[in-house]
């Protein structure tokens, strides 16, 4: 069968990760990093996709890659208008609503746009797989108790589709009837329950609503976060600083380095022993509370992510969820492999590419 190369971008606040794979064998890996001095002097964060393409590119005639033999290009992608997941042709409408940051900025706005950049001069297929606004949500998961403030679904989706399946694959079944509920712990936390190959209820990772994090609040009482505002002590980007960015382990420990906590744990730090312990916590009674959307009917619990590294800490949530299911671990993010699985199942003819819609029309 003919071999596709694909080259897979997936940009990050600091760094740009790509990975050029010949069919699902990775030829060349690369984690480029950026310093603050190179990204500060772009005002919004899509004003720097001129410059990270460069940079992609610089980094590719150095390896050898000839990139006139790529077969297609695919970048993470960003902050859309809610879509079902899935592999996307990047289109106009995608475009438009990237450039412009419709849900808001976040890094991975620049992947389609880099791979849309790249791809044309080649005339190749430019995608994205399972973007971070990939919503699935049950009609009932929407509804937060104020009608002006709807749940949404805006998670890690490509690293959670990505473990389903692989976990799916370990339980031996397919991915469609895998009941599993899926947390991936990394400088966010999301905790998704994966029905019939869909996300139906997960907790919105970015803006403030689950489990604290590495450096993310989670749900805070909003009686007391009403108070906050309105005290005059702080603007609100302070507030949102808060909640994401200086929140979670970062407000109270002033790290967001799980590796520098569990050091404090060690050395007999107790306030770092009761937050280290509280975020499992939270992460376990999240979990709990996806196994009621469940009806407890679940094959299995897995465990992703940067902190799923961490032994003691996986085993302080498992303490307090293995019997729902068994926990299955699956440490760091394969962002980069599932960018080229979902672009190779579109080559392979094995999925039918999705178009954004036109929201214009
Ligand atoms: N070996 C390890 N043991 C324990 N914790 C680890 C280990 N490696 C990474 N971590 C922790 O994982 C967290 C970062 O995870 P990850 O790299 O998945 O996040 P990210 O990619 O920056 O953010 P996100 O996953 O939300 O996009 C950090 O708190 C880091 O300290
Ligand atoms: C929750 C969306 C992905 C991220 O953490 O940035």
């Amino acid at each position: 069968m003919l071999t596709h190369r694909i080259l897979v971008i997936n940009p990050g606040s600091t760094s740009t990760k790509i990975g050029v794979f010949d069919d699902k064998e990775v030829v060349f890996e690369k984690t480029i990093r950026h310093n603050a001095d190179e990204i500060s002097q772009y005002k919004r964060i899509i004003d720097q996709y001129e410059f990270r393409k460069k940079v992609i590119l610089d980094e590719l005639d150095r390896e050898g890659i000839n990139i006139s033999k790529l077969s297609a290009v695919c970048g993470r992608g960003g902050l859309l208008r809610p879509i079902e997941g899935g592999t996307y042709q990047v289109n106009d409408a995608m475009l438009e609503d990237l450039k412009n940051g419709y849900n808001g900025e976040h890094a991975s706005n620049l992947g389609g746009i880099i791979a849309h950049e790249i791809a044309q001069g080649l005339n190749i297929g430019a995608y994205i797989v399972d973007p971070v606004v990939v919503d699935e949500l049950h009609e009932i998961a929407r509804v937060s108790g104020v009608p002006e403030i709807p749940r949404k679904s805006i998670f890690h989706a490509l690293n959670q589709k990505a473990v389903a399946r692989r976990a799916a694959a370990d339980l031996e079944l397919s991915y469609k009837d895998a009941r599993l509920i899926v947390t991936h712990m990394g400088g966010g936390i999301t905790v998704g329950t994966h029905i019939g190959g869909r996300v139906v209820d997960v907790n919105n990772g970015l803006h403030g609503d689950g489990p604290f994090s590495p450096e993310r609040a989670g749900t805070v009482p909003a009686g007391d976060l009403v108070s906050l505002c309105f005290s005059g002590q702080y603007y609100r980007d302070e507030v949102m600083k808060k909640l994401v960015g200086q929140g979670g382990l970062m407000a109270y420990l002033d790290t967001n380095d799980a590796r520098d906590v569990e050091q404090m744990v060690a050395d007999g730090d107790k306030k770092a022993k009761v937050v280290f312990d509280a975020m499992a916590y939270q992460i376990a009674k999240e979990i709990g509370s996806m196994s009621a959307v469940m009806e407890g009917k679940v094959d299995a619990i897995a465990l992703t992510g940067g902190l799923a590294y961490g032994k003691a800490f996986v085993e302080e949530i498992s303490k307090h969820v293995h019997w729902i299911a068994d926990v299955l671990v699956y440490p760091g993010e394969n962002e980069l492999e599932a960018l080229n699985e979902g672009t190779l199942r579109v080559l392979n003819n094995e999925e039918i590419p999705k178009q954004y819609p036109n929201f214009q029309e």
